[in-house]
């Protein structure tokens, strides 16, 4: 990747609905390094920017670029294969866990799967049991590893700990950290600031469709320890 170009660039990105604005002019660059937090007050556009990242939604007029490259230009399928998402629900699909990853992986062998299911902190004990009996932490893992199968590059999280209660949060927010730690980039979407501080290397916040600025957070410091 170029430092150049960033991993997503936003130039003056519009996305209207029905004569109302849900992004209004957004220029931005994410980096890519990291989680990058996105932030903002509620129907801000947060969802949709993220949405964007992977042409869930496309502008009605301005650019996304995926390292360089137009998204518009980009085949949808391969790029939500490179950029995979997360959502606020977890909405396994009916059958077991292997059926899941099966659906997201057709070629995997019993090691990927398993592979995919340790990096959302489960593990190949899991791939038998029925995907609609989960608690919703699990099934948000069993998402999170159908996602992971598919081995993307970034992860996009929206809002992915909303409905969880705060031990499966802290069990998805380290899960996240591992798959840092080892090279993915995610961008998440949280409402929730100091999830953001706690999660994130950096934030970007968005305000009315618009950029509003980035905030660098400092991890371990005596300040952020008080
Ligand atoms: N499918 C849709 N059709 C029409 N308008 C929509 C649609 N989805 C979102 N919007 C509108 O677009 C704007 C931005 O919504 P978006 O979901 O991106 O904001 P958000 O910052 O993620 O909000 P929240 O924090 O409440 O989830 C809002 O005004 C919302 O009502």
């Amino acid at each position: 990747m170029s430092d150049e170009q960033g991993l997503f660039a936003f130039h003056d990105v519009v996305v209207e609905r029905q004569g109302i604005r849900a992004l209004n002019g957004f220029s931005a660059r994410i980096e890519g390094l990291g989680v990058t937090g996105l932030s903002g007050p509620s129907g801000s556009g947060k969802s949709t920017l993220l949405r964007l990242c992977n042409r869930l939604e496309v502008p009605t007029s301005g650019q996304v670029l995926f390292r360089g490259d137009d998204v518009a230009g980009l085949d949808p399928l391969t790029l939500r294969r490179q950029v995979g998402m997360v959502f606020q629900k977890p909405t396994p699909f009916p059958g077991s866990v292997r059926d899941n990853l099966l659906a997201a992986a057709p070629d995997a062998g019993m090691d990927e799967l398993e592979q995919a299911l340790l990096r959302a902190s489960l593990d190949g004990s899991w791939l038998d049991r029925d995907a609609t009996t989960l608690s919703g932490g699990e099934a948000q893992r069993v998402c999170m590893a159908r996602t992971l199968a598919m081995e993307p590059e970034v992860l996009l999280l929206d809002e992915p700990t909303s409905a969880l209660d705060q031990a499966a949060v802290e069990i998805f927010e380290q899960a996240v950290s591992e798959l840092v730690k080892a090279g993915l980039a995610a961008i998440w979407v949280s409402h929730d600031t100091v999830q953001l501080r706690r999660v994130a290397d950096v934030v970007l916040r968005i305000d009315d469709g618009r950029y509003a600025g980035t905030d660098r957070i400092e991890h371990g410091s005596p300040a952020e320890e008080v």
